[in-house]
């Protein structure tokens, strides 16, 4: 029923006779509370938006960006454990308190990794069976509690349990907020509003950094007890929003809570209610809800009703694997999967030992590498904000990998022919970690951002919740074994090391080429659309009866009458 359209637009003409002279071209529509719809000339295809796009975009839905920073905060939670763990490992006080060995230093890591694991699958139950909001507002109380465990510790077991209870909360997190963000936002910055995600994450890496940084030299055990219990507060913060946070109209309509889903879409796309009732835009957003969730319910509903709530769990998840789903779930874990063995986490977690392979030595090292990869992906991050829409998900990602590449190239090169002695090749070493920010610079305004964006976006609405917590547990298992394997392929070869990364960013760069679809620009469900050019006839015909039956092919032909008074029929 959608598609977009060549690139050549037209306005509607005051004069309806004059609309003839147009036919060929799709015409852009001015809807009565603000926005555009752009029909086509075969009278069914469309495409709208609520209001302007890029920056102006995103500021002039306010409460939807608000919304949207608040949800965000799930993901400072995650960055901020990064960016201060770096730190509290080597305070003075710690170390003394409780010497850790190097294993049980990976263990530190681990354990939140494999509790975030944990978390994020567990994400994908809960957020359908309660609401987004709800289960969002567990996840902070876990990690709070994590968190307390941390900050009070009187022992490293409890530090341990603290990490690992904290990371359940972070993974959980890290699945909810995108997949609340993905659905709260207006079709036209979508993007932008996910993007918010990565925002989050390298702020709070950035924070806990530098926070880190200056407690650590507070005597006694306050230099390390400050920044691991500053992180109670941001999860305070969305406790206390998810009070006032709007539900999720696509659950509600899953839900089949039809008046709750048009009010609280109403409010995040700025409409009263009197308002929402003759807007074409809401009525049709809405009924593309509901078009999704009846065909999903068609399929596979009737079959399900009699069995038991564990085996209609376990069957949501095998759905995910089924041949017309695959597709989908290939992208939301291969773009996680991607992102993680871009090597991101490899330059931070062992970055001290590069910078160090690569000839500098001393305090610095930490400050250049910990310190500032966050920053570069913070910088980097901003143009991913602006642009991510109006440029699109597809050129950043083939941009990013194609520099990611060549860094991690540059980079083994360099080590190849100067490794031996760096001291006698101060530029090449100066060189290398240019290339390392290099390669942060383009991670961050890529994969790193758009990780979190597009596996929201590919799943329909019946699997979104699914999709999203086995993409971001794809996050977190990669980020776990890269994390294991690093260390070991550095001690066998650092040239070697690069060489891998620059060889899977470079399948990845095959990867976004070949098989990821532009999502930006379009409704969550036209997205589900482009996905079923594969799909049979018979489910074709299914939805179009679907789309009539519930009145959406009405909405559209009443519009296009009104545009293209001769093509009627
Ligand atoms: O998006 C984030 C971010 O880029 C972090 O810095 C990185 O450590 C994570 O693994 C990644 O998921």
């Amino acid at each position: 029923m959608t598609g977009l359209g060549s690139g050549h637009y037209a306005r509607l003409p005051d004069d309806p006779a004059s609309s003839q002279l147009l036919n060929g071209l799709p015409i852009i529509h001015d809807t009565p509370h603000g926005g555009q719809i752009t029909l086509h000339p075969d009278g069914r295809s469309y495409t709208y938006i609520y209001g302007p796009k890029g920056l102006a975009g995103l500021f002039h839905n306010r409460y939807a960006l608000l919304c949207a920073i608040f949800a965000s905060i799930g993901g400072l939670s995650f960055g901020y454990d990064q960016g201060v763990i770096a730190n509290v490992l080597v305070m003075k006080d710690f170390m003394t308190r409780w010497p850790i060995t190097p294993l049980e230093e990976g263990f530190m890591t681990a354990v939140l990794e494999l509790g975030a694991l944990i978390g994020a699958l567990f994400a994908g139950i809960f957020a359908d069976s309660y609401s987004r909001r709800f289960s969002i507002f567990i996840s902070c109380i876990i990690f709070s509690i994590g968190s307390v465990f941390q900050c009070g510790a009187q022992s490293l077991l409890h530090i341990f349990i603290g990490r690992a209870v904290g990371g359940v909360g972070v993974g959980a997190l890290s699945a909810l907020s995108p997949l609340y963000m993905a659905e709260i936002s207006p079709p036209e910055v979508r993007g932008s509003l996910m993007a918010l995600e990565q925002f989050a994450i390298v702020l709070g890496v950035v924070v806990g950094f530098w926070l880190g940084y200056f407690t650590r030299d507070i005597p006694g055990s306050a230099s390390w007890r400050i920044p691991l219990g500053v992180q109670i507060i941001p999860a305070f913060v969305l406790i206390m929003a998810c009070v006032f946070l709007p539900a999720s109209p696509r659950l509600l309509v899953l839900q089949g809570k039809y008046d709750e889903a048009i009010a609280s879409l109403a409010q995040l796309r700025l409409r009263s209610m009197e308002e929402a009732k003759d807007d074409p835009l809401i009525q049709i957003e809405f009924l593309e809800m509901r078009v999704e969730a009846t065909m999903i319910q068609r399929t596979f509903g009737t079959a399900e009703t009699s069995k038991s709530a564990l085996s209609t769990e376990w069957n949501s998840w095998k759905r995910l694997l089924r041949k017309k789903y695959r597709d989908r779930t290939a992208i939301g874990v291969l773009m996680a999967f991607f992102q993680q063995w871009s090597g991101i986490n490899a330059l931070l977690y062992y970055g001290p030992t590069l910078v160090k392979s690569i000839g500098l030595s001393g305090d610095n090292v930490t400050l250049l590498v910990s310190g500032g990869i966050g920053i570069v992906q913070f910088i980097a991050v901003l143009p991913a904000i602006r642009y991510i829409d109006e440029w699109g998900r597809r050129p950043l990602l083939r941009g990013g990998s194609i520099a990611m590449t060549c860094s991690h190239f540059g980079i083994a090169i360099l080590i190849t022919l100067f490794a031996s002695d760096w001291a006698a090749h101060s530029t090449g070493a100066w060189i290398a970690v240019a290339f390392v920010y290099l390669f942060t610079a383009a991670y961050g305004v890529s994969f790193g951002p758009i990780a979190w964006v597009l596996p929201s976006e590919v799943f329909p609405l019946s699997m979104r919740s699914k999709g999203v917590s086995l993409s971001t547990a794809s996050v977190w298992i990669n980020n776990f074994i890269v994390g294991l394997i690093t260390p070991l392929t550095l001690e066998w070869s650092a040239a070697g090391t690069f060489m891998m990364f620059a060889v899977a960013s470079f399948f990845a760069y095959i990867w976004v080429t070949y098989t990821v679809p532009e999502t930006a620009n379009v409704s969550l469900e036209e997205i589900d659309g482009m996905f079923r050019s594969s799909a049979g006839r018979e489910e074709i015909a299914m939805k179009r009866q679907i789309e009539e039956d519930l009145g959406l092919r009405d909405v559209i032909a009443r519009l296009s009458r009104e545009v293209y008074p001769a093509t009627e029929s």
